[in-house]
């Protein structure tokens, strides 16, 4: 028996559906997971010591690659000094003062655990900033497992297609509106009858989460107009583009200034971070210096800071993004190219070193489109990829990343295997 599948079935014992995780089941494209051994560059190995070119990138945070020497070296000289104090440290407010840099619309930031904690911890904020319940944010989109922010959701959720989840309480879910992405009349019509009950409108400044779906600037613009009418806290969630598709993230690209961003993924350097920050009149809400309770044991994490701070400075380098937007770019013409010489209609959706392969005829501007994409050849486009060494998410509804570690041999060679693999559809 292979060693995945021993360890999958082991796993199966005593972890629900044997993953942490459910996207990584890769239940949804029919097969069993692959266990990862270990990555190096843009390679991942896995239990059976198969080699593949790694799409997934940990789900966004290895902008760097896996094992890149900058923050293996911060890592071991953090860890040097212990693991974890539950008391501040200088290198919490050295992150900090390179997101405040970096980032003009984050006066001050705070720092927890994950993604998911940023969004829930700043739809507190916004609520108690605002004394409003209501939240506005759009179909398709995902921000992590909290309660408030299930519904209508992406990534995992759209994969397994469930609507929500059972457990949220109704009543929270109510206070929950879900609109259609890039409809900006809708939201104008919505806050016409409860702008004036709407603590926060929360938006993927990319759509990252139903397979990369990019903004409409008058839509992502809109937002903002919207939000200062009617006293809304604009909150963009940069978990997944922050640092990603810009160094100032996508609101550096499309020009929108939020009250509050989310972030995650990239900030971490591949260790568990999540942040939230922005306008100080806000964040001053946040206890102690304000009434608004947000705390974690682990937050601040001298490994994970340090990690952090090197990704951050890596990335910063000159002509970091100019180098990931060229492969990014060869990877996502390449696609198209292989898809209409094998004669299978094919978008590929791009923002940046963000992007999805949808099996469509038509562009994808939304959930709907999203949904109505053929998700069976995406499933089989999957594992033929894989059958060639190409790792990828294994759901329609995600992005693939590429990273600095992804070579042009490495690009090349994930397009002779599309091409093998479209010809085979
Ligand atoms: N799309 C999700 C996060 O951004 C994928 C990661 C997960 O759910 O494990």
């Amino acid at each position: 028996m292979e060693k995945s599948k021993e360890l999958f079935a082991r796993a199966c014992k005593t972890i629900p559906g044997g993953v942490n995780s459910p996207v990584r089941a890769c239940g949804s494209v029919g097969t069993d997971p692959c266990f990862i051994a270990r990555g190096q560059g843009s390679a991942i190995f896995d239990a059976d010591g198969r080699q593949y070119i790694d799409y997934i990138g940990s789900w966004g945070p290895l902008i760097l690659g896996h094992r890149h020497p900058a923050v293996i070296k911060a890592i071991e000289a953090a860890l040097a000094n212990g693991c974890t104090f539950g008391a501040p440290t200088e290198l919490e407010i050295e992150l900090a003062e390179a997101v405040v840099d970096i980032v003009p619309s984050v006066e001050m930031v705070r720092m927890v655990n994950s993604g998911t904690e940023a969004t829930m911890s700043a739809i507190r904020l916004a609520r108690g900033a605002t004394g409003r319940d209501g939240i506005v944010k759009f179909d398709g989109c995902y921000h992590g497992h909290g309660d408030s922010l299930l519904v209508a959701a992406g990534s995992g959720v759209a994969t397994l297609g469930i609507p929500g989840s059972p457990g949220v309480p109704d009543k929270v879910a109510e206070s929950t509106a879900s609109l259609e992405y890039n409809n900006i009349e809708a939201v104008k019509e919505y806050c016409k009858k409860k702008g004036d009950r709407t603590a926060a409108i929360i938006v993927e400044p990319v759509a990252g989460n139903m397979g990369v779906v990019a903004p409409k600037p008058e839509f992502i613009q809109g937002l903002r107009e919207v939000c200062d009418q009617y006293g809304i806290v604009l909150i963009l969630d940069e978990v997944m583009t922050g640092f990603r598709v810009a160094l100032g993230g996508a609101q550096s690209l499309y020009g929108v200034t939020p009250d509050l961003t989310t972030m995650g993924k990239v900030i971490g350097g591949g260790l568990p971070v999540g942040a939230y920050g922005g306008k100080r009149s806000l964040m001053e809400k946040i206890a102690p210096s304000g009434p608004v309770y947000q705390a974690g044991t682990l937050s601040g994490n001298p490994m994970a800071m340090a990690a952090g701070i090197a990704a951050l400075k890596e990335i910063s380098a000159p002509g970091f993004y100019e180098a990931l937007e060229k492969s990014s770019q060869t990877l996502a013409d390449g696609l198209k190219k292989a898809a209409a010489d094998a004669g299978v209609e094919a978008v590929v959706s791009r923002v940046g070193s963000m992007q999805t392969l949808f099996f469509s005829a038509g562009p994808v501007e939304n959930f709907e489109d999203a949904k109505k994409c053929d998700l069976d050849r995406f499933s089989k486009f999957y594992q033929g990829m894989r059958d060639e060494g190409v790792f990828l998410p294994p759901s329609q509804f995600e992005a693939w990343f590429v990273s600095a570690a992804h070579t042009e041999a490495d690009i090349q060679a994930t397009l002779k295997a599309a091409e093998k693999v479209f010809k085979q559809l």
